[in-house]
């Protein structure tokens, strides 16, 4: 089977499970400064851009993910990238015109990835939301990267390098691995970190302002949230970090800065050693809760 040659726009949305839909959504607005666009039965939609969502929040008894969406740079490439999953025998299923609807796109397709069994729709474009994105108190410039952690990291980065065309920025030696959606310039908007099994490892949003990393230091803590590692800086992205908990213990990330690829003669990827400067270059070290909760949810087709 040849390789895929799929190209993408972004990292489009994550649908997240929590166990309690409410405290999970004024968490997301007030806390992590999204905003809250509409709510659909058991599902609340946020923004942190001008499109219709970035994040969905659904009512769910095991918390972690459900969906990862990737928006396409055209339906053509959507239609092409379906027929290579049929080639490998990999069974997909079209996105209906109800949820097409209420997901605001233009349909596409859903499969599930093999070695970590994450649902992932693709689809070309989503509507853009009514009014313009106007940040809170945290400048958030994008949903930035989700990373999951794989039992089998080496078999997870060959599906998504050769079936869906993304490209290694960079590794830490049998700890993550980086990639990017291809020819999307971020560093990363997708990661891979070993693990016992696969789970929803962390998801990260952008932000704007160095002063965003500080007040929210300021903030998590009068709020008592849990902070699970740092501020600290990561050499791979070069962005400076901050990772916190969610109600149910799902680990997010804010990051300021990240270096940027060509789509021509980009840099070849670098390989870190293990140790402790080569994920946070100040030297600090995650709490044990870091990367703890997050099921990936197996039961939607
Ligand atoms: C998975 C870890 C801890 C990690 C390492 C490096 C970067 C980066 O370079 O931006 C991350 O975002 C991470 O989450
Ligand atoms: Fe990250």
């Amino acid at each position: 089977m040849d390789r895929s040659n799929a190209r993408y726009q972004r990292l489009g949305y994550l649908a997240l499970n929590v166990s309690d839909l409410e405290r999970s959504a004024r968490f997301y607005e007030d806390i992590v400064g999204l905003q809250r666009s509409e709510t659909r039965g058991n599902s609340v939609f946020f923004r942190c851009s001008d499109r219709h969502h970035d994040i969905v929040l659904h009512k769910a008894p095991t918390p972690g993910l459900k969906r990862i969406g990737w928006q396409m740079e055209a339906a053509t490439q959507v239609q092409t990238l379906e027929q290579h999953f049929h080639g490998l025998g990999i069974p997909t299923q079209r996105v209906s015109n109800r949820e097409a609807v209420d997901l605001a796109i233009d349909g596409g397709f859903r499969m599930r990835e093999p070695t970590t069994g994450v649902l992932m729709e693709f689809y070309s474009h989503m509507d853009t939301a009514s009014e313009v994105f106007h940040p809170g108190h945290t400048k958030i410039e994008r949903l930035g990267h989700v990373v999951l952690a794989s039992a089998d990291m080496a078999e997870t980065e060959k599906f998504f390098a050769e079936n869906m065309n993304f490209k290694v920025s960079d590794r830490i030696e049998n700890g993550v691995v980086h990639m990017r959606c291809f020819p999307n310039p971020l560093h990363h908007s997708f990661g891979i970190g070993a693990g016992q099994a696969a789970q929803l490892h962390h998801v990260n949003f952008m932000v704007t302002d160095m002063d965003d990393i500080g007040r929210a230091n300021t903030r998590m803590k009068s709020h008592k949230i849990p902070i699970v590692y740092g501020p600290g800086k990561h050499p791979q992205s070069e962005s400076v970090f901050f990772y916190f908990l969610d109600p149910d213990g799902l680990t997010l990330e804010y990051s300021y800065g990240m270096e940027e690829f060509p789509e021509q003669d980009a840099r070849a990827p670098r390989l870190f050693p293990m140790k402790v400067e080569s994920v946070d270059h100040w030297g600090g070290l995650p709490e044990p809760d870091f990367a703890k909760v997050g099921a990936i949810e197996t039961a939607e087709t």
